[in-house]
């Protein structure tokens, strides 16, 4: 079993105790009273036609299977607040608890405190997750193509645009950007880190980026230490790149965004 299968195994285990909480009728109607989705495309930069800046979807990530405790963060919208100051296009929370100690809660709390788009960051696999997360107030969710069918991928992303919220399809190999291309998604990732194997090698963007059609968003996921590794994704095609652990590891993020911002915008400008 690869630890994405086993991550899948929990989170369905997981979903199974809420449905028993609330019905995906109950949850639709909840859904359908919250107000607008916000347009993570536009935030994304994904009308612009030039697209000179870097994005930066920055991340609430207590731990993670890969390195443990990463941080408490006792109040998630007290780190929100502090992403969108420094200038977070989206702010991605984790709500998988077995593995990320994330919760449905740290996604209302967020959302009560902060305007920009926002990522419901967990592992979807049923309708009734996306009915959730909009039911919470997400804007964006992830599809990781390693853990659906082709018909999941149309399906799930053809509800989430009828809900007003735009999808992050995840790849990590070739095949996967065909798969995310024939899906007809508009917003791409390349995540660096191989969920079978936890293995993070920043060269699988530069592989991959170019092989993704130029009217999409493209999000560089993982692995972002530092200014140079920005500069790496940027000079290689990210419109946007996706930092968890470098930024809840940070005593300043509002100030590590500007400077990650900075260093793509100037790295986009040297490849034009
Ligand atoms: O982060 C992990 O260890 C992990 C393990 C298995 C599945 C997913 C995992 N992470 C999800 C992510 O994609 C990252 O949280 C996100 O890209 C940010 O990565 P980083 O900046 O390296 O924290």
């Amino acid at each position: 079993m690869t630890v994405l299968d086993d991550i899948n195994a929990g989170v369905r285990e997981d979903m199974e105790d809420r449905k028993r909480l609330v019905s995906l009728a109950e949850l639709k109607d909840r859904a359908l009273a919250a107000a607008p989705a916000r347009d993570a495309w536009a935030a994304l930069g994904g009308a612009s036609a030039d697209r000179g800046e870097l994005k930066v979807i920055a991340e609430i990530k207590r731990r993670s299977p890969s390195k443990g405790d990463l941080a408490s963060i006792a109040d998630p919208a007290s780190l929100a607040v502090q992403y969108a100051d420094g200038g977070a296009a989206v702010i991605s929370v984790l709500t998988e608890q077995r593995r990320f100690n994330g919760s449905l809660a740290d996604l209302d709390a967020v959302r009560a405190r902060v305007d920009v788009p926002l990522l419901r960051k967990d592992f979807t696999l049923d309708e009734y997750q996306i009915w959730e997360a909009r039911a919470h107030g997400a804007d964006l969710i992830l599809l990781i193509v390693a853990a659906l069918s082709d018909q999941q991928l149309r399906e799930f992303s053809a509800l989430s645009r009828e809900l007003g919220m735009n999808v992050l399809v995840e790849t990590h190999t070739p095949e996967e950007v065909e798969r995310a291309v024939a899906a007809d998604a508009r917003i791409i990732g390349v995540n660096v880190r191989n969920l079978k194997t936890l293995d993070v090698d920043r060269s699988v963007f530069a592989t991959l980026a170019g092989s993704i059609p130029a009217g999409a968003v493209v999000v560089a996921e993982s692995g972002v230490r530092n200014a140079d590794d920005v500069a790496h994704y940027a000079a290689h095609g990210a419109n946007a790149i996706l930092v968890g652990e470098a930024l809840v590891s940070d005593a300043t993020p509002r100030e590590r965004i500007a400077e990650f911002t900075a260093a793509g915008a100037a790295a986009i400008a040297a490849r034009a």
